[in-house]
Formats: structure tokens, C-alpha cells, sequence
């Protein structure tokens, strides 16, 4: 593995899923692996599980770990091509991201969506440049469009909490006051159509994800009928694509309760984190055995370790 940005990344999901599933068995099999190597973690937003999960997984393979919020510890840094740089920002990405990726073997690099424009956002900007010029290979830490290392953790979650050769996966819009980004959605659906589950997504009207990410995945209106019979929901906000960046409701009729959950079978409740209680989903639901979302998000650290590896392996 070269890079580690989208699904397309990925040369064999089932594989990838099994190394993480490994790791988590034996976490410190490959210590030998990332002896004398470096990984840069460089931050655009806040994050703690990334931040945390992806040190731990360097520090297993034997790596050393070096991390930058940018414009905090760093420069503000200006990413398009051709301006004149008299504002905000003291540094070019072109620089920045050559520098960087002279002191460490691998970057990763997390940096949301703007939400402003949606052609600048779905084209990738801040990962495509780091791309372009860091001369090492690149690991997305959750870009604009997608959060690869999510949704990795995800597919082992459900890999190992399913009961069924083809269970019923639900991925339902939550009520937020603001805009959040696409990229954990439109992720997780890409990884979904991608495994053996039958994938349901459910939202208010206007929330369609891009086509490119629902894939085959039946799209329900009704989230009491998606929720039927379901064996995991897997509950996140997103601001709306089509109006982009747009909150177009906030109807507290979609929260996730235990009312909901007993329409499933026996459903598994899944969030990426972090989650706003008694607004996405209530108390009774997080605290019941039937969430399991600190077992998810436990999962990002072999997530990450099965994706360093694959990149180590790679150098
Ligand atoms: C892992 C989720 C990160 C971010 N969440 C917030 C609250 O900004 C998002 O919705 O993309
Ligand atoms: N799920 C996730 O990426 O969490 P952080 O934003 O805390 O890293």
C-alpha cells in the first residue's frame, strides 16, 4: 500500500479487516516493522481518537510519532496555487508539505471540509496537495470527502459483533444545530457497499450523499421502516449536500431512542464519536449493552496499525 487516502487504496478489504483483527490479537508482532521510521501527524482540526488510536498503532510497529496542529503549533498555511500570500498565511503547503515530509517516512493528515464550496471540498484540495508534494506516502487522518480509518474500524466492528452471514446494516441521519461534514457518511457507505451486508440508508429528504457513495444502498425516508429488523445502526449527522453545507432541519423526531432500537434485531448501536447525548441519541441507548461504540472506536487503533503496516510494508 503507496498511499492510504480512499477505499481505492485498498487491494483487499477482506485482508485488510483480518490484519486488523491480527493486530489487535498480537499488537506488537511487527515491532521490528517501523524501527527508525517516522510518522507525521498533522492536524488542520480537533481529534481525539485519531490523534490518540494512530500514535498508539505507530508506537506498536515500533515507529516514532511526531504531531502538528496546524496553525496552532505551526503556520497558517495558504493551499492555492499561484496567490500572492500577503494575508493570514505565513507558509505555502508546497513548502510545508515537502518539508515535513523530509524529516518523517509517512504524513498523515487530517483536515475537514470547508462546507463552503463543495467543488473545492470534493475535489480534495488540502489531501491532494499534501499529496503532491510531501514525496512520502500519505494517510488520511479524515479529509474533506471521507474518513478511510473509520470506516476500517467500522467493517472490523461489525465483522466482529455480526450473527448473521448478511446482516442488516442501517446508517440513519442524527439532529445537530450546525454544519458538519459528509466525509464519515459518504465513507462509511463506500466501505459498506463494499461488504457483504445488506445497506440501508436513512435521512430527511435533502440529505442525499453523493451518488458516488451510495452506491447500491437502498435510500429510506421512513427511519422507523429502516430500523426494522435491523442488526446495526449506525447513527451520524451530516450537513446536506445537495444545499451544501446546509442545515435544512433539525427535527429531534430522529434522535435514536430504545423505542427505536426494539423495531431492530437485537441492533448493535454504532457512532464514530464523538456523539452529543439526549440530541443524537438518548442516554438509555449509549448506556444499554446494546451500543457498542467504545468496542468501536477501541477498534481504530488495529484500524490504523493494519494500515501502517500496509504502508510500512510499502516504504
Ligand atoms: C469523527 C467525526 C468528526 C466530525 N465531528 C464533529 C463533531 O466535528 C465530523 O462529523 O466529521
Ligand atoms: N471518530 C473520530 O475520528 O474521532 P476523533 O474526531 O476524536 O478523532
Amino acid at each position: 500500500m503507496t498511499n492510504f487516502v480512499t477505499y481505492n487504496d485498498v487491494p483487499d478489504l477482506n485482508a485488510l479487516i483480518q490484519e486488523g483483527l491480527n493486530a489487535k490479537h498480537n499488537p506488537f508482532a511487527d515491532q521490528a516493522l517501523g524501527h527508525n521510521k517516522t510518522i507525521g501527524l498533522i492536524f488542520f482540526n480537533s481529534s481525539l481518537r485519531t490523534r490518540m488510536s494512530t500514535q498508539k498503532a505507530a508506537q506498536n510497529l515500533g515507529m516514532n510519532v511526531i504531531t502538528m496542529n496546524v496553525g496552532q503549533d505551526s503556520w497558517g498555511l495558504e493551499m492555492e496555487e499561484g496567490v500572492v500570500m500577503n494575508g493570514d498565511k505565513a507558509e505555502h503547503v508546497k513548502e510545508a508539505a515537502a518539508v515535513v515530509g523530509k524529516y518523517c517516512d509517512i504524513v498523515a493528515v487530517r483536515a475537514f471540509a470547508g462546507l463552503k464550496d463543495r467543488e473545492k471540498d470534493y475535489s480534495e484540495v488540502v489531501m491532494s496537495q499534501f499529496q503532491k508534494y510531501a514525496g512520502v506516502p500519505v494517510v488520511n487522518l479524515e479529509s474533506a470527502t471521507r474518513h478511510p480509518l473509520q470506516s476500517l474500524a467500522d467493517c472490523i466492528t461489525i465483522e466482529e459483533f455480526r450473527v448473521k452471514q448478511r446482516p442488516k446494516v442501517v446508517l440513519t441521519w442524527l439532529p445537530h444545530f450546525k454544519p458538519l461534514p459528509q466525509a464519515v457518511a459518504n465513507s462509511f457507505s463506500e466501505w459498506m457497499n463494499h461488504m457483504d451486508v445488506d445497506f440501508v440508508i436513512t435521512h430527511p429528504e435533502g440529505y442525499e450523499l453523493a451518488p458516488e457513495f451510495v452506491g447500491n444502498a437502498r435510500v429510506i425516508h421512513n427511519q422507523n421502516e429502516a430500523f426494522e429488523g435491523a442488526d446495526f445502526i449506525y447513527g451520524k449527522n451530516w450537513s446536506s449536500y445537495q444545499q451544501y453545507g446546509q442545515v435544512l432541519t433539525q427535527d429531534p423526531s430522529w434522535m435514536v431512542t430504545m423505542d427505536k432500537m426494539r423495531l431492530t434485531d437485537n441492533g448493535k448501536f454504532m457512532h464514530c464519536l464523538p456523539v452529543r447525548r439526549n440530541m443524537k441519541v438518548t442516554d438509555e441507548v449509549l448506556d444499554s449493552p446494546q451500543s457498542i461504540v467504545i468496542e468501536q472506536a477501541a477498534n481504530r487503533e488495529w484500524s490504523a496499525q493494519a494500515v501502517l503496516k500496509g504502508v510500512l510494508q510499502g516504504l
